[in-house]
């Protein structure tokens, strides 16, 4: 159900925008690495790390994230490598498609590549894969494309290749997690998917991997909503139906990776009101596994088309815009611009894995609180109904229906009715959509008959809920806005449970909380 009443975040898309920027500034803003991490797990997908550091771009301090591929690419390194490297790998790969991850090898170095390079090898192969190697052993490609991979290797030491190592100076790793069939279990007895960085799935594919992962009903439907608005894009690119799409690139597992990592992250973020500027977007061509496209390239100029997305050109050779970045911003935007008073909740920086001139490579994103929407009016239902001959076990189930069913409020009051029974006015208040499911809740778990309902205003302060860290470990805080003034409201449960690792009273606790919100506003 799709959630309302959230935050409002603002993406400054001035330095382009793809999924690993997107994925970093959201973790940048606060969104919760742990519940992602688990939410990642739980797509049963092996063959990859990730790293989340620091990254500086054009001197400006951004969160980092990265997909290190650890299987799938045995074609492109395997031990044999090394016997026949005599220098010390100093080489980077030159793939010529532009994915924003690094692949890690496992030939007891690790090295970075990100792929917005020219091939330059002085090597003789004919290979018309996008990335092409040199070494001197037969490649056996577990990947499943039709290309024809011939390699014939054979140093020589001029070639341009040169391995970074996987982090720079300035990043520093804040999590490394890597999926590997044998080191973790998977909870849903979903099958174990191993996706090579060049398996090719269709949409049912995809749709698969994330209905049979754990994260939540939310961001499950936004990661298949930005599948589903990639698939059609590519669809009309390459003249096929929909259901045919094979993703190539997009199928890959750092897509599947950076796509479900972003919803997953704005659902923790509880993110419901979106505003995008225009995104800035590179020109000339890039290569890929199609071979050389144009800028904006055809998935992510058909994105913009399909869903109105204001594209700015600018004189930057490349590509700012990813597919996956402009199904992004198409599945997530609610709104054009933004409010004329607002103020900054939160500031998120996500770095972009490649530098030009006149580009930080960050993608900004901002929490925002409009000021004139702090404090507003809305329309509610209220349905009633009088119940005097149901226990209290039903009437207790009922409610917790009613309030995963969607409603704003549910709440007994003791009546008397006829014949002077003791009985309970159950009244649920809910917006006009959610009649029918609440009535439906009502009638099927309370011996209720008959319900009233009638249409009510209600005046409503804007509010919404901050983490904050304290001595006892991070609570819950609800803040609320009357005419530009804050107020301070711990959540109980938030108190509860510092109560219990503190010792400490409700009273004191409670205030201790306040305090600190007030201090940290
Ligand atoms: O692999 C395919 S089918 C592919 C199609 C297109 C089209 O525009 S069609 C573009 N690309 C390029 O691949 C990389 C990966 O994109 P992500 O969105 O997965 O990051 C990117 O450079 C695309 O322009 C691939
Ligand atoms: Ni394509």
């Amino acid at each position: 159900m799709k959630k309302t009443n959230g935050k409002t975040l603002y993406l400054e898309c001035y330095s382009g925008i793809s999924g690993d920027m997107t994925v970093a500034a959201l973790l940048d803003l606060g969104a919760d690495q742990d519940v992602l991490m688990a939410g990642l797990e739980s797509l049963n997908v092996d063959g990859y790390s990730i790293k989340i550091g620091r990254k500086e771009k054009c001197g400006i301090d951004a969160c980092d994230f990265d997909v290190v591929l650890t299987k799938g690419l045995e074609c492109d390194w395997n031990p044999d490598h090394v016997q026949d490297h005599t220098h010390e790998h100093e080489h980077a790969h030159e793939h010529d498609h532009e994915h924003g991850h690094t692949h890690e090898h496992e030939h007891g170095h690790k090295h970075e590549h990100t792929h917005d390079h020219e091939h330059s090898h002085d090597r003789e192969h004919t290979h018309d894969h996008d990335h092409t190697h040199d070494h001197g052993h037969t490649h056996d490609h577990d990947h499943t494309h039709d290309h024809d991979h011939t390699h014939d290797h054979g140093h020589t030491p001029d070639h341009s290749h040169r391995h970074a190592p996987a982090l720079s100076k300035n990043q520093e790793h804040i999590h490394i997690h890597t999926h590997s069939s044998s080191d973790h279990d998977h909870p849903h007895g979903a099958p174990h998917i191993h996706l090579g960085h060049h398996d090719h799935r269709n949409l049912l594919d995809i749709n698969r991997i994330i209905e049979t992962s754990s994260i939540s009903p939310n961001a499950m439907e936004l990661a298949k909503r930005i599948f589903h608005i990639v698939a059609v894009a590519e669809s009309r690119a390459h003249r096929k139906p929909v259901e045919e799409v094979h993703f190539h690139e997009v199928g890959a597992v750092d897509s599947i990776v950076d796509i479900v990592a972003v919803a997953v992250c704005l659902d923790n973020l509880d993110i419901t009101d979106v505003i995008v500027t225009e995104l800035y977007e590179g020109t000339g061509h890039i290569r890929c596994q199609h071979g050389i496209l144009p800028v904006p390239v055809p998935a992510v100029a058909n994105i913009s088309a399909d869903h109105d997305l204001p594209l700015h050109i600018t004189s930057i050779k490349g590509e700012l815009v990813t597919p996956t970045g402009a199904a992004i911003v198409a599945a997530i935007r609610t709104k054009d611009s933004l409010p004329k008073n607002f103020k900054i909740r939160g500031i998120g920086l996500g770095a972009g894995k490649r530098s030009y001139e006149n580009s930080t490579g960050i993608l900004r994103a901002m929490i925002i609180e409009d000021m004139a929407a702090a404090e507003t009016s809305d329309r509610v239902w209220v349905l009633e109904t009088n119940i005097d001959d149901c226990t209290g076990e039903a009437l207790s189930f009922c409610m917790e229906q009613l309030f995963k069913g969607g409603a704003k409020d549910v709440f007994y009051t003791p009546i008397y009715m006829k014949k002077n029974r003791p009985a309970y006015m159950l009244s649920v208040i809910c917006s006009g959509d959610m009649i029918p499911l609440m009535e439906d809740i009502i009638f099927t778990n309370t011996t209720s008959i008959g319900i009233r309902r009638h249409e009510d205003t209600r005046t409503i302060l804007s509010r919404e809920f901050r983490n904050i860290a304290t001595p006892y470990g991070e609570a819950i805080i609800k803040v609320c806005t009357n005419n530009g003034k804050q107020y301070f409201y711990p959540e109980y449960d938030s108190v509860r449970k510092l109560c219990s690792i503190s010792g400490q009273d409700y009273m004191t606790i409670y205030s201790l909380l306040q305090q600190l919100a007030q201090e940290r506003k």
